[in-house]
């Protein structure tokens, strides 16, 4: 398998270097505009193979998308990151023009790729990806629902005093401080209700700390966060390289499923070597269904501000 990843800053240099490390990829290669940077991020992962134990090979180039070609996943992480105090919806000004360009360039030399959209706001940046490569739906993806699942998994194992891998649960919606919405009530701890551990102020502390993951990260590292995201992208990556049919929440071109159409949002979906190979209805309740609902709003205010 070929992965590109364009941006090889923070949070590109984080998804290739779990690539790499994951082992699954033949050949990644990191694409940015800024002079030798890409190039100088290869050859730093490069020096870590025989430290790591991977044969992947990761390669640089400043803006020569010819060496994309044959690209079998493209993951965009080209733009800005917030800085404290501001919202991933304020970025769409700068961000808007970078991931259509770099989407065209994509396609122009990878014609079959599946493109991983990771540039915020995300859920716009996804539906703007889709709509200016036309790609069919399955092939672009937008990645928050997994980071935002794993941050989920990690407040409520720290409320509830318990290893992460006891805790199973997604956040659906938007990938935005007021948008997201962790299915508490759906999460589990060894298949028993998180709702059993927690009091109904733990469980809405815990909901908070999650939507505001990224805000509380961007405040303490005057940027936002890569570590947690690049992971996230790795994952979504395997799931491609490997056909796996794992479930993850990630940004969807919707199509009437949950009762929303012409826009991405995050809902659980299952990727396999096709992308995304389905789309997962659940049962929400009232209060998600509402929630869900509200997020959308968000998310079309946000595409509303597109020039497509
Ligand atoms: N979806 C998510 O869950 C998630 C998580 C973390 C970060 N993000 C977003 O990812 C983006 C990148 O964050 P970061 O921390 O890596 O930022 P960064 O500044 O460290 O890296 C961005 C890189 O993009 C490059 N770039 C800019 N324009 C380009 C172009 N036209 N072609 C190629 N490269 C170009 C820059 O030179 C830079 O190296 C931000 O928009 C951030 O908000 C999203
Ligand atoms: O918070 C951000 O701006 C970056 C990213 O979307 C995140 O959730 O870490």
């Amino acid at each position: 398998m070929k992965v590109t990843v364009v941006g090889a800053g923070a949070v590109g240099a984080s998804c290739a270097e779990y690539i790499a490390i994951k082992d699954f990829a033949d050949e990644i290669v990191l694409v940015d505009i800024k002079e030798g940077f890409a190039e100088g991020k290869a050859m730093d992962l490069m020096q870590t193979a025989s430290l790591n134990g991977f044969d992947s090979t990761i390669t640089g180039t400043t803006g020569d998308y010819a060496k994309t070609a044959g690209s079998d996943v493209a993951v965009i992480t080209s733009g800005i990151p917030r800085k404290p105090g501001m919202t991933r919806e304020e970025l769409i000004g700068i961000n808007a023009g970078i991931v259509k360009e770099v989407s065209e360039n994509l396609i122009k030399h990878s014609p079959d790729v599946i493109i991983i959209v990771v540039s915020n706001p995300m859920d716009t940046m996804t539906y703007l990806a889709a709509k200016s490569t036309g790609l069919p739906k399955n092939r672009i993806i937008g990645m928050g629902g997994a980071l935002d699942s794993a941050r989920f998994k990690y407040r409520l194992a720290e409320a509830i005093g318990c290893p992460q891998s006891d805790i199973s649960g997604m956040v659906i919606g938007g990938h935005s401080d007021t948008g997201m919405v962790p299915l508490i009530e759906k999460a589990t701890r060894n298949s028993v209700p998180v709702t059993e551990f927690l009091t109904a102020d733990q469980q809405a502390e815990v909901v908070e700390a999650t939507k505001v993951g990224g805000a509380t990260l961007t405040k303490l590292l005057g940027t936002s966060a890569w570590y947690a995201p690049g992971a996230a992208v790795s994952e979504l990556v395997r799931a491609i390289a490997l056909d796996s049919k794992k479930m993850f929440p990630c940004s969807a071109l919707l199509d009437g499923e949950y009762g929303l159409s012409d826009l991405c949002i995050g809902v659980p979906v299952i990727i396999g070597k096709n992308g995304i190979e389905k789309i997962v209805e659940i049962e929400l309740s009232d209060a998600e269904k509402e929630k869900l609902t509200a997020s959308a709003e968000g998310v079309r205010k946000t595409n509303g501000d597109l020039k497509l």
